[in-house]
């Protein structure tokens, strides 16, 4: 007769959470002592356990990339009543992009509001924007999240893809099939595809944004000549240790959701799916701690691309092409880059960039409009950066400590993040129609007003005009005093050569001199 597993006594709210550590590692962990078996199916297992397989990549993957786990289970997760579609609000969630709207604009939402009647982490998803199609497994989707109940008798299992889950305000227990994760802001967690979970919120309200994959898994990037240390550390990825809930094997009533091309479905059972005893394998959720997470950056001038802050990837399928989705923090920092514009620079990027903002103030956003809980959006080559007084505090000097060069931090108060992707996303006609929507994002910029002076020639450079009496006005004269102008084809007579040939002449020139080069 098989024994009757003793429940694990439910864990304190407040006691911290046991977790395995590592990224990408075979782990094993078990509830009850020798519940998990020597092989991975044997006739029959200990406790009278079910043994199941959950894989996250097709079994024939290269060994570096194959992911499963085995479960050893009360009852296996195929007992449960047929599934039925639920009437989840359909504007709110999408894994299909096809009917996105299509803008160049920049985007900008103020804070995406907790709700006031009671709405759980399933009933809080709203996608704002993705890519490509859940069913053809490309692409991705950005969410955000906002609820203020736990998920009760309910767990859901995404099988469109993974969520990397960013909270924003409010901590998060999430159940899992393989155990508790508790995850607070500053944290992140990962669920890979087809795990069940239930988002639980014991400090009240929760908001926080997700990246769902719909390809592949995330990795940790490669360091190229960074060398062996340093951005995400394997060791701060923390996974959890076996659980079962104490009335796994009790009747209960059971809702188990599952989200299929961004569709919700629902089945019941009358028993946790939470009834895991033991489990092994490479194919388990994760959270990290971004303060974990050990820059690198410039030491001596210039600012770096932010690639260089990239916790984790989700690398393409065809090896040198672009990730689908990178993974990106804006950490605390010290900037100690001298005669250098220090915020983000001004930039169209290839790559399309969303960002969020856990807490503090973004470096190159000043004007009170990108907060906490709200988020931004800048597609493949719109040109964005630093607004007009974030441009204006930078050039003005007198940043740091020791002088105008010298170091100034970017303190523990700050922490934004972005999602880079390759393929451009589409937003969903909600988030382009919602109330958070900022109208008015572009005018942070109208104000970069013109500080063009083709009479201020940098130091070491002769003058205009010392050599203009021949060909005549100072654009002619800026060309011929470096031999820029001619060099690169752009000497131009009168009006336009103050406007062009001057310009470049002496933008190289000040480039060149600022590096100590010239
Ligand atoms: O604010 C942004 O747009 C993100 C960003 C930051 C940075 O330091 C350099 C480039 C970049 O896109
Ligand atoms: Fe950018």
């Amino acid at each position: 007769m098989a024994t009757t597993p003793a429940a694990a006594p439910p864990p304190s709210p407040d006691a911290p959470l046991k977790y395995l550590p590592g990224f990408g590692n075979e782990f094993c962990s078990e509830a009850l002592p020798g519940a998990l078996p020597q092989q991975n199916n044997p006739k029959t297992c200990p406790y009278g356990l079910y043994a199941e397989q959950l894989s996250g990549t097709h079994f024939t993957a290269p060994r570096v990339a194959n992911r499963r786990s085995w479960l050893y289970r009360i009852r296996p997760s195929v007992t449960h009543t047929p599934f039925h579609p639920i009437d989840f609000p359909n504007e709110a969630l999408t894994a299909d992009f096809a009917n996105g709207a299509v803008t160049p604009n920049q985007l900008r939402w103020r804070p995406f509001p907790i709700p006031t009647e009671p709405v759980d982490w399933v009933r809080g998803l709203f996608t704002l924007c993705g890519t490509g199609r859940a069913g053809s497994k490309e692409g991705f989707a950005i969410h955000v999240y906002a609820a203020n109940r736990s998920m009760e008798s309910a767990a859901l299992a995404n099988a469109d893809g993974d969520f990397l889950i960013v909270p924003q305000q409010g901590a998060l227990r999430l159940k899992t099939e393989f155990g508790l994760l508790d995850v607070a802001p500053g944290e992140i967690a990962v669920l890979p595809r087809g795990v069940r979970f239930a988002v639980e919120l014991h400090c009240g309200a929760a908001r926080g944004y997700v990246l769902e994959t719909f390809a592949g898994h995330f990795a940790l990037p490669d360091l190229g000549p960074i060398g062996a240390n340093g951005l995400a550390n394997p060791r701060d990825f923390l996974h959890p240790v076996a659980w079962f809930e104490p009335e796994a094997e009790r009747a209960v009533s059971y809702n188990v959701l599952h989200k299929l091309e961004g569709q919700l479905f629902v089945a019941a059972q009358a028993f946790s799916p939470f009834n895991v005893v033991a489990w092994h394998g490479n194919y388990v959720p994760y959270k990290y701690d971004l303060a974990r997470f050990c820059p690198m950056n410039s030491v001596a001038f210039d600012h770096p691309d932010p690639s260089i802050f990239t916790v984790l990837t989700v690398p393409s399928y065809t090896p040198g092409a672009p990730p689908t989705a990178d993974f990106v923090v804006f950490p605390p920092r010290w900037l100690v880059a001298e005669h250098t514009f220090r915020p983000p620079y001004y930039h169209r990027n290839v790559m399309s960039e969303f960002m969020g903002l856990i807490r503090g103030q973004y470096e190159a956003k000043l004007d009170g409009g990108f907060l906490p809980g709200g988020a931004s959006l800048h597609l493949c080559c719109t040109p964005h950066g630093p607004d007009t007084a974030t441009y204006e505090r930078a050039v003005a000097g007198g940043r740091g400590e020791g002088g105008e060069d010298g170091p100034s931090r970017l303190g523990h108060e700050t922490l934004a993040f972005m999602f880079e992707t390759s393929a451009i996303p589409r937003v969903s006609p909600a988030a382009l129609g919602c109330p958070s929507v900022d109208r008015d994002y572009y005018k942070c910029w109208v104000g970069l007003r013109s500080h063009f002076d083709p009479t201020a020639v940098p130091p070491g450079v002769t003058a205009p005009g010392a050599a203009t009496a021949a060909v005549g006005g100072k654009g002619a004269g800026a060309a011929a005093s470096g031999g820029v102008a001619a060099g690169n084809g752009v000497v131009k007579a009168g009006k336009d050569a103050d406007r062009d040939g001057g310009g470049k002449a002496n933008g190289l020139a000040e480039g060149l001199g600022g590096l100590g080069l010239s």
